[in-house]
């Protein structure tokens, strides 16, 4: 009968709860952008992706943001995907703000992405008084005096290097990506486990090196899923999770083999325990060791395998990648560093952190090139964020804070805080390793921080956990290969550009990642 009218109840009432609930979302929406509608960006030029494209497909990396930057100042308004407003955040005092306020969380979308990664576990995907108890076990391991221990396996990774460069010495260009990729894995699966990335398996390795490709990579379809994946609700990535398609197929396997050989690794060190052998060096044998006081349980420590691996493996490779690419391009700047490391004897900790020219340039580095450039959070509370330095809205009031509403999507911009030129200086966008130590480096208000005032390695409660490791393992590889080796710019244009919205990677001409230089052999 109801077929015979054209009327069905089912469809009218879910007919119903769509206009209810487009009108409720969109009602949220128009209440949660008041607040920042007035504040001045650049046009978007599509409804569906807004600025997004321009934001994180641009050849090189910045190319729109640190322009729209120069013209709209440290706080803009951007368009997001399908006509919403995303606040773009790059003043000192604002960032700060963020990173350290309990009013903002990792965006939705990056969110439920960490959870397809990496167990539902592991630091990075937990909060509160769970995260803290992570964190406190992970510490020591991280901590100063922790890392002293991991010198002799970041030793031997760059005398690899050294081999391999060697064997090298008659081609034309020498591609360091591949090389520091392996020196810096295996630095990480030393530290983490105490074992080569061939006693891990190759098959994780490859899983692992192919979930952190993914993780970086953009392409319009990957823009316009980020923009839904905001608005998704949790069940739906969760459903999302056990779909038949060949990267989640994918990723489903990465996370069930890391869990795997995360707990033979533990196994074996509480086998090795009972036998009554001394604890190994390494991160899982001292929380394990220490767990004997109930610090962490074998299943927490085994669901973080696949996100210390991916976590410090590309990020730290990246970043000297980038480093030799900027010796290449300033051989004055290369001879005084290779001096400095020549003429200070013996390497300890102490030595490598008393040498000015070293810190300097990867301080100088991780400024211009922080691997992760823009990081997004949404406020789970209305709130208001202070600024450093007042703005002008486009009604012409000069505003020194800005309330934002629940649900509101904020970028960070940490490539462009860190070449920002009324903090940085006119040369913000060039290499100058010297500012550091003429303390012409931003100092005036705090970004919360741990290294140099940068946000290379974000702050507050999720700082990266392996800061000072990262720092340790550039100084002492940096140091092998610059005392014994000269980078030179290969001909022709060959130069690598910065490539990646979620990770920055060095890219040839061709698109692929990759730095070509000349190597020669000096002692
Ligand atoms: C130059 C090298 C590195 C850079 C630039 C870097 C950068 C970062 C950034 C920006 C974050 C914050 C991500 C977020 O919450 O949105 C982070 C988190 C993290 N990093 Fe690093 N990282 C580096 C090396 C390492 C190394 C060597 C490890 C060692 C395993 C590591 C382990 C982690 C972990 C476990 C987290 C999550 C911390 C938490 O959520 O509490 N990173 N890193």
């Amino acid at each position: 009968m109801d077929h015979i009218l054209g009327y069905n109840p089912l469809k009218s009432a879910a007919a119903l709860i769509a206009v209810i609930s487009a009108f409720l979302w969109l009602r949220a929406r128009v209440r949660r952008e008041r607040t920042i509608r007035h504040i001045a960006g650049p046009p978007s030029p599509s409804w569906a992706f807004g600025n997004m494209s321009q934001l994180t497909l641009a050849e090189q990396y910045g190319d729109s943001e640190f322009h729209w930057q120069r013209t709209y100042g440290p706080v803009y308004r951007l368009k997001g995907c399908f006509g919403e407003d995303h606040l773009m955040v790059s003043d000192p005092g604002a960032l700060n703000f963020i990173v350290n306020n309990k009013s903002f969380h990792h965006s939705p979308m990056f969110a439920n992405f960490m959870k397809l990664l990496y167990d539902k576990r592991s630091i990075i995907n937990v909060r509160g008084d769970y995260h803290r108890r992570l964190r406190t076990a992970f510490n020591p391991g991280f901590s100063a005096g922790g890392i002293r221990r991991y010198i002799p396996a970041i030793n031997k990774a760059g005398e690899e290097i050294t081999q391999a460069l060697d064997l090298s010495l008659s081609l034309q260009s020498v591609d360091v990506c591949p090389l520091l990729s392996t020196a810096s894995i295996c630095v990480i699966t030393q530290a983490a486990f105490g074992c080569t990335p061939e006693e891990l398996g190759a098959e994780f390795v490859e899983i692992a090196t192919r979930m952190a490709e993914m993780a970086g990579h953009e392409d319009k379809g990957s823009v316009l899923w980020a923009g839904l994946g905001n608005r998704l609700p949790g069940w739906v990535w969760d459903t999302m999770a056990l779909l038949p398609t060949a990267g989640l197929a994918e990723l489903r396997k990465g996370k069930i083999l890391a869990k795997q050989i995360g707990r033979e690794i533990v196994q074996g060190k509480l086998s090795a325990a009972r036998q009554g052998l001394e604890p190994d060096d390494d991160i899982f044998s001292q929380i394990l060791n220490a767990s004997s006081g109930g610090v962490l349980s074998e299943e927490e420590l085994a669901a973080h395998t696949s996100l210390l691996v991916i976590a410090g493996h590309e990020t730290s490779a990246n970043t000297m990648a980038f480093g030799l690419l900027e010796l290449a391009r300033n051989p004055e700047f290369q001879d005084s560093l290779r001096r400095e490391i020549n003429s200070s004897g013996e390497k300890t900790e102490a030595v490598y952190n008393s040498m000015p020219l070293l810190n300097a340039f990867i301080k100088e580095i991780l400024r211009l090139f922080p691997i992760v450039p823009l990081e997004e959070r949404i406020a789970i509370a209305d709130t208001v964020i202070p600024l450093t330095d007042s703005i002008n809205t486009s009604t012409g009031d000069r505003i020194s804070e800005i309330p934002v509403r629940k649900g509101q999507i904020i970028k960070l911009g940490i490539a462009a805080y860190q070449r920002m030129e009324s903090l940085w200086g006119a040369d913000a966008g060039d290499f100058n390793p010297y500012r550091w130590i003429q303390g012409k480096n931003y100092q005036k208000d705090a970004v919360g921080g741990p290294y140099g005032n940068l946000l290379a390695f974000f702050g507050g409660p999720h700082v990266c956990l392996g800061w000072r490791l990262a720092v340790l393992e550039m100084q002492v590889i940096i140091s092998e290969l610059v005392g014994k080796f000269s980078f030179k710019l290969p001909e022709g244009d060959n130069v690598a550009r910065m490539r990646g919205a979620n990770v920055l990677q060095p890219t040839l001409p061709s698109g692929e990642k990759g730095v070509r230089l000349r190597v020669a052999r000096i002692i």
